[in-house]
């Protein structure tokens, strides 16, 4: 798939040396409208299908003379197309020619002033003396045969170099961060200017193009199937699929007993009714509820439900008869960019801190062949293709959801009973929230029921319930967060109003962790 998008659109090769901004330079292009596709920087350059118009080597956390360090395939300048070397990138840049890099006498780190030497320098134009960010301890210690000083900085003799006759560039700051202010500039000056790139990475563009994919792919009988949650992912790409095939794709919602309130009944009517999605609500809920009693580990409660959502999912799909007469050939899934970057990053796996549920990722034996139509986008992008395809504002811009659900927010055993004191907690607080006016300001939140019990008193009466505990967190991209500021106010009338309407409950706290050291859920 990310092949057939570079085929179709000018595309800018980020090289990714494990840099914690690699993908800011494939965002930063992006956002002005020229398509960027990163990948691990020991791709071969002869196994790709497509050509670059323009090649970027990443920064990394290696050094270029260290054993081990990784270093780009040499092909790269065969292909005869501009590169421009980051950080890293310029070390490996000078390292292949001439191998002029060092450990520095000191890091630097933070900011410094552009200094343009060559002032007619594409580059560089727009750029001059603006603030640009460091972030490294090695440095060159001399120029790289065949290259010249293009920029300076205080500390940094060689702040920009160019190769004497060919487009080749290096910089030792990193312009994708927004801390480096014209940087934005300097990607467009490389990938317009030096690239000539055409800018038509438009959504638009994206939606038509990737209709007459799908329709490509899928062909003019065969059938697919998606599991689809009513989350913005699986909604956007059902709704992309039904512009594609119509309802030869069926969309399959399974009730797991642990949704928000009145939530099936909620997608079968936006999605189905509202945006024509061939959509069959599965009510479960029994099957998970009695497969979750009596535990309480909240990892076996995660594979609990993992398993049994494949479970339910290859029991429905298998009912479905297409009408072709041949078994269902596709599966769609709303796989997103950030989840391809990291499973090609350069970095390696990262410890597994809990088992995300994923229903698609886990049927793997069901050998149907994937269509991961979102593969290509952020979360943002998958927001945006929402509102071109008519997906109603509020559906698109909803809170994230898991697919275990309320399960892993009734800490301890899940119950029916409990799972409605915390279904009830979360709907007053989340109808507080958009009453505030806050919905769209908080990434997200969501009330949890702890498995303590508390004394209280109501209308004179010994009470000893359970307590609530609510989430609201402020994130960019879930990976690190900080609780929401909510106004005095508002906490306490979300508390009271949660305390006097759902039974079982004596107290509400609000969680002031950030992630980390917490997490975002609580389980
Ligand atoms: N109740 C459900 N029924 C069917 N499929 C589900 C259900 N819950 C989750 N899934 C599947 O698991 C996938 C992963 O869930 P995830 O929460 O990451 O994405 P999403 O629900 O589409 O979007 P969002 O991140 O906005 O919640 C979904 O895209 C969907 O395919
Ligand atoms: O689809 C999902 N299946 C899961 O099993 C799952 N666990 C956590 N999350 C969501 O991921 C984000 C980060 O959450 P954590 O800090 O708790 O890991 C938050 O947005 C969480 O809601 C999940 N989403
Ligand atoms: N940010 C970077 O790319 C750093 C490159 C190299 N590790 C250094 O410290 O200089
Ligand atoms: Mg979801």
């Amino acid at each position: 798939m990310a092949e057939e998008v570079s085929k179709v659109f000018d595309t800018i090769l980020v090289l990714d040396f494990g840099s914690q901004y690699s993908h800011l330079i494939t965002r930063r292009l992006r956002e002005f409208n020229i398509y960027a596709e990163m990948l691990p920087c020991t791709q071969k350059i002869s196994e790709l299908s497509w050509k670059p118009k323009g090649v970027i080597l990443s920064g990394g956390p290696y050094s270029v003379y260290e054993d081990g360090a990784p270093h780009v395939d040499h092909d790269v300048f065969a292909l005869d197309v501009p590169i421009l070397g980051i950080c890293y990138g310029m070390q490996e840049l000078a390292w292949i020619n001439g191998k002029q890099v060092a450990r520095g006498e000191k890091r630097e780190y933070g900011p410094a002033t552009l200094n343009v030497v060559d002032k007619v320098s594409p580059l560089f134009q727009g750029v001059d003396h603006s603030r640009v960010w460091m972030s490294h301890g090695d440095k060159l210690h001399g120029l790289p045969t065949g290259f010249k000083v293009i920029a300076t900085s205080d500390n940094s003799p060689y702040c920009g170099i160019s190769h004497e006759s060919k487009p080749i560039y290096g910089i030792q700051f990193h312009p994708e961060v927004t801390h480096s202010t014209h940087g934005k500039i300097l990607l467009k000056n490389f990938a317009v200017d030096l690239c000539h790139a055409q800018q038509n990475w438009t959504m638009e563009n994206f939606i038509d193009t990737e209709i007459q994919r799908i329709r490509n792919l899928v062909g003019p009988t065969a059938e697919v199937i998606g599991a689809v949650s009513g989350g913005v992912d699986s909604t956007v790409a059902s709704k992309l699929m039904t512009e594609a095939i119509g309802d030869r794709f069926h969309a399959l919602l399974v009730d797991n007993g642990v949704l928000r309130l009145n939530e099936a009944a909620m997608v079968k009517e936006t999605l189905g009714d509202g945006l024509g999605i061939n959509l069959t609500v599965v009510d479960a809920s029994e099957e998970f509820l009695s497969k979750l009693k009596g535990v309480a580990d909240p990892e076996k409660k995660r594979k609990i439900i993992g398993n049994t959502f494949i479970h339910v999912f290859e029991r429905e799909a298998a009912k479905i008869k297409p009408r072709d007469g041949k078994d269902i050939e596709f599966l769609l899934q709303g796989t997103l960019y950030p989840d391809v970057i990291e499973s090609i990053s350069f970095k390696g796996p990262s410890q597994t801190i809990k088992t995300h549920h994923n229903v698609g990722g886990l049927l793997e034996d069901m050998k149907l062949k994937l269509i991961e139509p979102l593969r290509e986008l952020f979360k943002d992008e998958v927001r945006h293709l929402g509102e071109l395809l008519g997906i109603p504002h509020d559906l698109v811009w909803r809170h994230p959801f898991p697919g275990p659900g309320i399960a892993i927010r009734v800490l301890g055993e899940v119950t029916p009973s409990q799972v409605q004191i915390a279904r009830m907690a979360d709907h007053i607080y989340i109808e507080e929230i958009k009453r505030a006016g806050l919905y769209h300001k908080i990434a997200q939140a969501f009330a949890c029921l702890l498995p303590v019990k508390s004394v209280g008193v109501m209308g004179d009466q010994r009470t000893y319930e359970q307590v609530i505990a609510l989430r609201a967190i402020e994130t960019s991209d879930f990976m690190t967060a900080d609780w929401f500021p909510f106004e005095h106010d508002f906490l306490k009338r979300v508390a009271s109003r949660i305390v006097n309407e759902v039974d079982g409950v004596a107290r509400v706290t609000y969680d002031i962790t950030s992630k980390p050291p917490a997490t975002v859920e609580w389980e």
